[in-house]
């Protein structure tokens, strides 16, 4: 592919080399004068006769398709005289359209093939994924369309971004001035030393100076701005999505993923706008001013510095290569060092326990110390190519200052001249640089945008509530033929062709061994899933029927792990309910038996909890999940295994509430819970479906799997129950 590729270029380069010798041979034979001019027209109707004729020798060379940067080359290759001539009479103000500009000799020939080839290597060592086929191409355009998007999302703020951009454009301009004036105040003082033009150039240097510092930092200050408001905005929008996708999506997803597109890559994809687009714009415009009045004071020396551009992206491309290795491995070795010190830290009372702090502690001293091994050899790396950079710059400025040396002896630039020339030169190759990186970080920043997007669009796998809000819900709850798997194990059913009827007034035991499908049918019916096969109904309708805040108002869970959220006790008991007395929130503490620890907590209804709940004993959690369940009232109530942390007296509570609430659907998972045995109806389930049910006692009299697990189970209970009456 490479030789195909080299030999396009050498069969185009031996070509162009015939047909100037043609033109000149041509030239002498019919006498022409040397140093004669021709007209502007003839150079460009020359250039284009020239570009067809290449163009179509790359094509049949390339077998009928030649590479983009091929003909970008050709182009270049042919055009530039033309286009340099035209800008360079323009400039000079040679007058009217019949300008006559000179015929190129060989070295300007020869010349314009070292800046084309250039050029295009430059292109191509910066841009490689750009040339590789419609791989690249699709990617490319891919990139461009999440960008569009993100600008899109950047609309509302379109005015902190225009008076950005007009601070960014003064600023750049008035930057681009001061090396003009500084070249005319050294002129100024090297020659015929006038003071009304040297103060006036002193005064210019102050002026743009101060208006170019002005407007950079009123740049940077709008673009800071909308970049925040931007993130604010995407934040807001990314979490209100994430909170509305099905349970499954978070079991399959992990949240450390789902953190990291919250907060670094909205970040990441609002800089793609603001922080990159000026870069790029000031880049951009910085490039081509610069390319122009460098040009305005020598081409020569213009030409002289297009050498150090492919240079500089060949050592970034050999660095990056490396670098993007190295900052993976990095990554790696850091993420191990951040999971040794959590699991450690999380974890502190085993690791007390067990009195492994040394153990702990070289841990995760070996895991930094392999983090700082790999940051060494990258930074080592950084080293060696900044060393290698400024050679390169510092060789091209050498060249450049003796080549200019010889410009100023021979009349063609002043001392001043030169000296700006430097100014501008060194400012370009900043420039350059900087568009070179922006064009990586910004495809980048779209592979942040398109993580983030991925989420925003996602339409959550179940199907959405309903707006079913009958006034009157009488609470009969159907689980009917329901065969359902969980997302991250679809080939194992956690429920197989399960019935079950939760009929109100009545409470409902689920019972049954470790991983029969007890904590899988509360998923459903909560909704949290959705089953593969069968149907879950309230009142003889589909849940989803119902509209979603409705349907969690009248039906509340208690969970084996309750979790609580950081706050005062009393937000966590009204959590989700709007103006919730307290009153109310008292009355179902007192439910709880939640009342009393609470009122001896330092500032009662309103001490902070900790961070889920962290203050509390899981006890105490338990009973405050539970009054946040009863304050609901609600018509459904679903325990899950929620007396494991009970004391005595809170269970004795919970029998109350549970016996006590007329015409209330109530369902409890239980393994040792002394109210099964009170239930209307116990369901035994095994392996995701139900082996028998009935009351306790037609159960014990059937001598079934029931009777056997509670001989087994309960016993414990019963002789710890026993002993404490007999202590009473
Ligand atoms: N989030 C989950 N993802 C994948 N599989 C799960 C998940 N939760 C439960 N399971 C599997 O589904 C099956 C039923 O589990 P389930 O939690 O419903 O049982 P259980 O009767 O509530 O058990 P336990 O009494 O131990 O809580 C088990 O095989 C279990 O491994």
């Amino acid at each position: 592919m490479a030789s195909a590729g080299m030999r396009a270029y050498g069969t185009v380069l031996s070509c162009d080399l015939i047909l100037w010798g043609v033109l000149w041979g041509g030239l002498v034979l019919l006498g022409w004068p040397s140093g004669e001019g021709v007209a502007l027209g003839w150079l460009w109707a020359l250039g284009a006769g020239r570009w067809l004729l290449l163009h179509a020798v790359s094509v049949a060379t390339a077998g009928g398709r030649s590479r983009p940067v091929l003909r970008r080359w050709v182009a270049t290759l042919c055009l530039l005289g033309p286009a340099f001539e035209s800008g360079k009479a323009a400039l000079q103000r040679r007058g009217s359209p019949g300008w006559s500009v000179p015929l190129p000799d060989p070295g300007v020939v020869a010349l314009a093939a070292v800046a084309a080839s250039s050029a295009c290597l430059f292109w191509e060592l910066t841009f490689p994924e750009a040339e590789s086929g419609t791989g690249g191409g699709e990617k490319r355009q891919k990139a461009w369309a999440l960008f569009l998007r993100v600008v899109r999302y950047s609309r509302p703020d379109a005015l902190h971004l225009g008076a950005a951009f007009l601070f960014l454009t003064l600023a750049v301009l008035s930057e681009m001035c001061i090396p003009y004036y500084t070249g005319r105040v050294v002129d100024l003082l090297g020659s015929q030393y006038q003071h009304s033009s040297f103060l006036s150039a002193i005064g210019f240097m102050a002026l743009f100076s101060f208006s170019s510092s002005l407007c950079a930092g009123l740049r940077g200050g709008m673009f800071m701005c909308s970049l925040s408001r931007l993130n604010r905005r995407m934040r807001h929008m990314l979490f209100h999505s994430l909170v509305q996708q099905e349970i499954g999506f978070f079991e399959e997803t992990k949240s450390g993923s789902l953190t990291s597109r919250l907060s670094s890559d909205t970040d990441k994809m609002g800089r793609s706008v603001a922080m990159n687009m000026n870069v790029l714009v000031r880049s951009t415009v910085k490039v081509l001013g610069l390319l122009g009045l460098m040009l305005g004071l020598s081409w020569h020396l213009t030409v002289l510095t297009c050498v150090e551009m492919p240079l500089l992206a060949l050592l970034q491309n050999f660095y990056n290569a490396r670098a993007q290795a190295l900052g993976q491995q990095l990554q790696d070795c850091e993420a191990e060092a951040r999971a040794v010190a959590a699991s450690a830290l999380g974890a502190v009372r085993t690791v007390r326990s067990f009195g492994a702090e040394q153990a702990e502690a070289r841990r995760y001293q070996e895991a930094v110390g392999r983090t700082r091994a790999v940051q060494t050899r990258k930074d080592t790396l950084k080293a060696v190519l900044l060393l290698l950079r400024r050679l390169v710059t510092v060789g091209v400025k050498v060249m450049m200052l003796i080549y200019g040396r010889r410009l100023i002896a021979s009349g063609q630039l002043t001392n001043g001249g030169l000296l700006a020339f430097v100014l501008y030169q060194k400012d370009m190759a900043t420039s350059t640089r900087q568009l070179v990186s922006i064009c990586g970080e910004m495809l980048n920043c779209t592979g942040a945008a398109s993580k983030v997007f991925e989420y925003l669009d996602r339409k959550p796998r179940e199907e959405r509530a309903g707006n079913l809000e009958p006034s009157r819900l009488e609470g009969r709850l159907t689980l009917r033929d329901v065969t359902f798997s969980y997302p991250t194990k679809p080939d194992a059913p956690a429920l197989k062709g399960l019935s079950l009827e939760l009929c109100p007034g009545k409470m409902t035991a689920l019972v049954g061994p470790s991983g029969g499908g007890k904590s899988s049918c509360v998923g459903l019916l909560e909704r949290f899933y959705e089953p593969h096969e069968g149907q879950v109904l309230l009142d003889g309708l589909p849940l989803h029927c119902y509209q979603h805040r409705y349907l969690h108002n009248k039906m509340a869970m208690v969970s084996q792990d309750p979790v609580l959220f950081s706050g005062s006790v009393r937000d966590n008991i009204a959590y989700g309910l709007e103006d919730c007395s307290l009153e109310r929130i008292e009355r179902a503490a007192r439910k709880a038996n939640a009342h009393k620890f609470i009122c001896e907590l330092e500032q009662g209804y309103d001490t902070d909890v900790g961070e889920c709940g962290g203050c509390l004993s899981a006890g105490q959690k338990q009973c405050i999940a539970i009054a946040r369940a009863l304050v609901r009232e609600p018509q459904i109530l679903i325990l899950d295994e929620v007396t494991s942390c009970l004391d005595l007296d809170t269970q004795l509570a919970m029998q109350d509430v549970l016996t006590g609430s007329v015409g209330q659907t109530v369902l409890v998972v239980a393994h040792r819970l002394k109210t099964v045995e009170q239930a209307d109806r116990i369901v035994f389930l095994e392996d995701g479906a139900v082996v028998e049910q009935g009351t306790h006692q037609q159960l014990m009299a059937s001598r079934g799997r029931y009777y056997r697990l509670r001989e087994k189970l309960f016993s414990d209970l019963d002789s710890a129950g026993d002993s404490l009456s007999g202590a009473g």
